[in-house]
């Protein structure tokens, strides 16, 4: 992909004058500081790896090399639906039942982003989908957990220095939230940072877990909920009125609370890409009381643009309402998603933006800082991050 490929390459150390063009070429977007919110470690997985695990215990899987593997897990995931993008979880779940497995899965994980750019990133999995090989669900994060510090260690040797914590997810449709919220609780000084719900939301609603989310605050603990990807703003609203969530996965559906003349803007006759939009256009925007709640109280969305086109949430990259929530000062931050599953990146996310959406560096910037000021790890830290990787970076 060609970004602005003319574009002057950033002064040494990488810093970006504050004088230079905004916009930002491939190799600026490679280098900078990246903080990740919504990264699933059971969809990064590296191809490479699924097979061979796959080829150790005897998996069967649908395609017999790294290129036709990694290839299937895209094209499959592209279905238009949540439900069926869900099903190719089952060939990198599979290779995800033992210590071994899960060890290395995560320590690959922390390489990756860390190769990538990122600096701090939640790295979320299901501990319940990986006990069918005898595992406890203490042992379950335990083996990520080293694996995780294991990667941590490389990726520093390799002068990549990142810190990754994880969230500990529990499925929607089963009904063992509260039991994997506590074992969330009972990891929190040894990696997790956070709880998650996961898996198909249409019929499963935040409230099904009420308990587990009850349970949490009592515990002073964070907690983040898919809503507003495959459902709308019922979704959201329960998630952030009942259960208490103090992020939303997605979100993208809260553009359905937009409106300009009562016309919600997703359906506006006349569509021009909202990069294009003027300050006047988006001064008409009405926002709903849900909206208006969720801009206010500064709730950060977890947005994922490629995931979003795959499950049928978006259109296109210029039409996805990312870019829409950014101009109107939502606290958006950009994440990944499903590696694997969407064959993309920190980078690639970027790149994608700036290629079709009119973004540029001030909007990675901000999004970077917005995920920081939105991590689940102790303000110090976030602090530290922003004012010694980030702004050094971004601000030149
Ligand atoms: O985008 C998603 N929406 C809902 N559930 C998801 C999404 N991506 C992954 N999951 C599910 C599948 C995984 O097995 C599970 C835990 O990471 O979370
Ligand atoms: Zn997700």
């Amino acid at each position: 992909m060609s970004l602005s490929a003319c574009q002057p390459s950033p002064r040494k150390g990488h810093t970006v004058p504050e004088t230079q063009d905004q916009t930002v070429d491939h190799e600026t977007i490679r280098v900078a500081p990246k903080a990740l919110l919504h990264d699933h470690l059971d969809g990064g997985l590296r191809p490479a790896t699924v097979l061979e695990l796959s080829a150790q215990i005897g998996h069967e899987l649908p395609a017999d090399d790294v290129d036709g593997l990694a290839e299937w897990f895209r094209a499959s995931a592209d279905s238009g639906s949540l439900v069926r993008y869900l099903e190719t979880f089952d060939h990198t779940i599979a290779v995800m039942q033992t210590a071994e497995g899960l060890r290395r899965v995560a320590r690959e994980c922390v390489e990756d982003l860390a190769a990538d750019g990122v600096v701090y990133a939640e790295s979320r999995y299901a501990p319940e989908q990986h006990l069918s090989q005898g595992l406890s669900l203490d042992e379950v994060v335990e083996a990520v957990e080293e694996g995780i510090r294991e990667g941590e260690a490389l990726a520093a040797e390799a002068g990549r220095p990142i810190r990754v914590d994880t969230l500990v997810t529990a499925m929607r449709h089963a009904a063992k939230s509260r039991e994997i919220a506590e074992l969330a609780v009972r990891h929190r000084d040894a990696g997790v940072a956070g709880f998650d719900i996961a898996g198909a939301e249409a019929g499963f609603p935040p409230t099904r877990h009420l308990d587990a989310f009850e349970y949490l605050r009592r515990e002073n603990f964070h907690f983040t909920i898919h809503a507003g990807e495959a459902f709308g703003l019922p979704s959201i609203w329960e998630a952030i009125q009942w259960c208490g969530a103090e992020r939303l996965g997605h979100g993208v559906r809260l553009v359905d609370d937009l409106t300009i003349d009562g016309v919600p803007v997703a359906e506006l006759d006349d569509q021009v890409p909202y990069a294009e939009w003027t300050e006047e256009q988006l001064a008409s925007v009405q926002l709903g009381r849900l909206a208006a709640y969720v801009r206010d109280r500064r709730i950060p969305l977890e947005m994922c643009p490629s995931s979003n086109l795959q499950t049928g949430a978006s259109p296109t990259i210029a039409a996805h309402p990312i870019t829409l929530l950014d101009r109107l000062r939502f606290r958006v931050t950009l994440n990944t998603d499903n590696r694997l599953m969407s064959g993309t990146s920190m980078s690639r996310e970027m790149e994608l933006l700036v290629a079709e959406a009119g973004w540029d560096l001030r909007h990675l910037r901000r999004v970077t800082v917005n995920a920081m000021k939105s991590a689940f790890l102790p303000f110090d830290q976030r602090l530290d991050i922003i004012e010694n990787q980030i702004k050094p970076f971004y601000d030149g």
